[in-house]
């Protein structure tokens, strides 16, 4: 596993801006797992949701991967399809070096490559299986349009977003009710009260969230004719738009 998280459990005279840097390289996977409900049994669907859309002779592609979990939650998935690749992106290099040790100490069969890009400015292309595993949130909002649009562009036809956020709700009542079920879930795991306000401080500007209806909306907008929420609990979920 990694080291646990403890980033916020003192008290900081002000919380700085969340970014994924060395200190967060080295706990993001007991970060995550505490943090994201729901996030093991994502990863765990991802093998038989790619083993479903992929197709000879693609690329597979995990934007945002951080340390890689999704990224190897796919090979299991195309490991038997033939010509397939995996192009894994992070702009955090600290991510991206910390991935491609994660990744080279699995064998596989299947050609992985592990890129220190924005996903603004990459190329998806040719592509069956694309998984944005809670990255779109981080894109600026007036930038998440022309993000699917190139993943939709780089899909072939039958291809699969498979696409992980965390949402807010229309309704105030039920806004509120998702998050405090959501820091129940932080508390249940070990997080304080403080660690869960600064926490909260810190991803307030960096992590702006989208409604369910915005993010169906948007898929609808860049042309994918299917798409299905197959996850939720509390205010995470994901969905899979196909092409
Ligand atoms: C919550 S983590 C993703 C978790 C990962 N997909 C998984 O399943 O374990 C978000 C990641 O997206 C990356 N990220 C955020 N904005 C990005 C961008 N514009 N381009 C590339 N990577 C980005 C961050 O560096 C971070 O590693
Ligand atoms: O900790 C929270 O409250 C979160 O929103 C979790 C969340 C995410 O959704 O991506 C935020 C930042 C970290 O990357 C890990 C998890």
């Amino acid at each position: 596993m990694s080291s646990r998280d403890n980033i916020f459990s003192q008290p900081l005279a002000s919380v700085q801006d969340f970014c994924f840097d060395q200190q967060v390289v080295e706990v993001f996977p007991d970060m995550i797992n505490r943090s994201v409900p729901g996030y093991a049994s994502i990863l765990q669907t991802i093998p038989q949701l790619t083993q479903r859309f992929v197709q000879d002779n693609t690329k597979l592609y995990d934007l945002g991967c951080s340390r890689g979990a999704a990224t190897l939650a796919m090979r299991q998935g195309c490991e038997q399809q033939s010509g397939c690749e995996i192009i894994a992106i992070d702009n955090s290099p600290a991510m991206v070096e910390r991935a491609k040790q994660h990744i080279d100490s699995f064998k596989t069969t299947v050609p992985i490559t592990v890129r220190c890009e924005d996903i603004v400015e990459s190329e998806v292309d040719n592509a069956s299986v694309v998984v944005m595993n809670f990255t779109l949130q981080f894109v600026a909002p007036e930038l998440r349009q022309q993000v699917l649009e190139k993943v939709f562009n780089g899909l072939r036809p039958g291809g699969v977003l498979i696409l992980s956020e965390k949402i807010r709700s229309e309704s105030a009542a039920m806004n509120e009710l998702l998050i405090d079920l959501h820091h129940d879930f932080k508390r249940a795991n070990g997080y304080s009260d403080l660690e869960i306000s600064q926490k909260r401080a810190a991803i307030e500007n960096v992590m702006r969230i989208d409604s369910l209806e915005t993010h169906q909306q948007r898929l609808t907008n860049v042309g994918f004719s299917q798409q299905s929420v197959w996850f939720q609990c509390f205010n995470f979920l994901s969905m899979v738009a196909v092409k």
